[in-house]
């Protein structure tokens, strides 16, 4: 079986306030995500938010159920946002194939049974970032190319936070049950992203680091305002943020990265901001 899940269980403010560098990465940081023909999923506890990265080389990869989630099926009682950060390739949905180019998203809802995914070519294959939460509607399934995408600048380089954010997933573009998606990409000379900071307790979140160069890094912060921590962070590994953290982070070089966010609400503007001169 090419299809693997590891639990991760959630951690209180107050565990997370006495771990050292080691606990911290072992309990948030996501590596070797992007698996070549298989899946391995990252099931995390902050509402039931899974995370995979697939690559599909040799073979074409079937989302197959796993034993945690105890469903006929991966995608009976989840929804699944999908957004391609390699070259081209098809996902295929009980029958219907949906080409995402680079950077292009899809979102499928609860109840799709067969599913799998295959690259255009396998000497550059495609790159399928997943993210998927419970779901209790069935919503249709829609591909999000990049002009269907709702486009942010924030920041200024005055304050190296120049970044242009493209909200792909979100119920004015798709309509969902929980899941909300989106890429931003810090401008070159910027290094900071989600500065000012913010927490939502009423959704968790998980951040997916990609076009980081091979010798550059990106630290990211999170905690509560007051007590925060970083993880230094590589080329195309992933941070679960809990619903209770700030997550911002500041690179070496610039930078993208995908956010994925479920919970309470959809609402993305529901941000506590933390005045920047208050952290701790
Ligand atoms: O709740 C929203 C998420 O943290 C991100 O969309 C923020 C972000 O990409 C940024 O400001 O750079
Ligand atoms: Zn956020």
């Amino acid at each position: 079986m090419s299809t693997n899940c590891e639990v991760r269980y959630a951690a209180s403010p107050r565990e997370v306030k006495k771990m050292d560098t080691a606990e911290l990465r072992d309990e948030f940081l996501v590596k070797d995500l992007m698996t070549k023909d298989g899946v391995n999923w990252i099931y995390s506890h902050y509402d039931r938010f899974m995370v995979a990265g697939i690559v599909p080389v040799n073979k074409s990869v079937v989302l197959e159920t796993i034993d945690a989630l105890k469903s006929e099926f991966f995608l009976q009682r989840r929804e699944l946002g999908i957004i391609n950060i390699g070259e081209a390739g098809v996902v295929n949905v009980d029958g219907t194939e949906y080409v995402l180019e680079h950077k292009e998203a899809l979102y499928l809802g609860q109840g799709n049974k067969e599913v799998s995914f295959s690259s255009k070519s396998s000497n550059s294959p495609a790159m399928f970032y997943l993210n998927s939460t419970p779901a209790h509607k069935s919503f249709p399934n829609k591909k999000i190319g990049t002009n269907d995408v709702e486009v942010i600048e924030l920041g200024a380089p005055e304050t190296a936070n120049a970044r242009t954010l493209r909200k792909y997933i979100v119920n004015s573009v798709v309509d969902v049950c929980q899941l909300q998606m989106g890429m931003t990409t810090i401008k070159s000379g910027s290094s900071w992203n989600t500065m000012p900071a913010h927490v939502h307790d009423r959704r968790m979140e998980v951040y997916f680091y990609f076009e980081v160069p091979e010798d550059q890094a990106v630290c990211h912060f999170m905690g509560e305002t007051n007590e925060t921590r970083h993880i230094w962070m590589a080329n195309n590994e992933a941070v679960i943020s809990p619903p209770w953290s700030i997550h911002s982070g500041s690179g070496t070089s610039s930078y993208s990265f995908i956010w994925g966010m479920a919970g309470e609400n959809l609402d993305y503007g529901d941000m506590d901001v933390c005045p920047t001169n208050e952290l701790r």
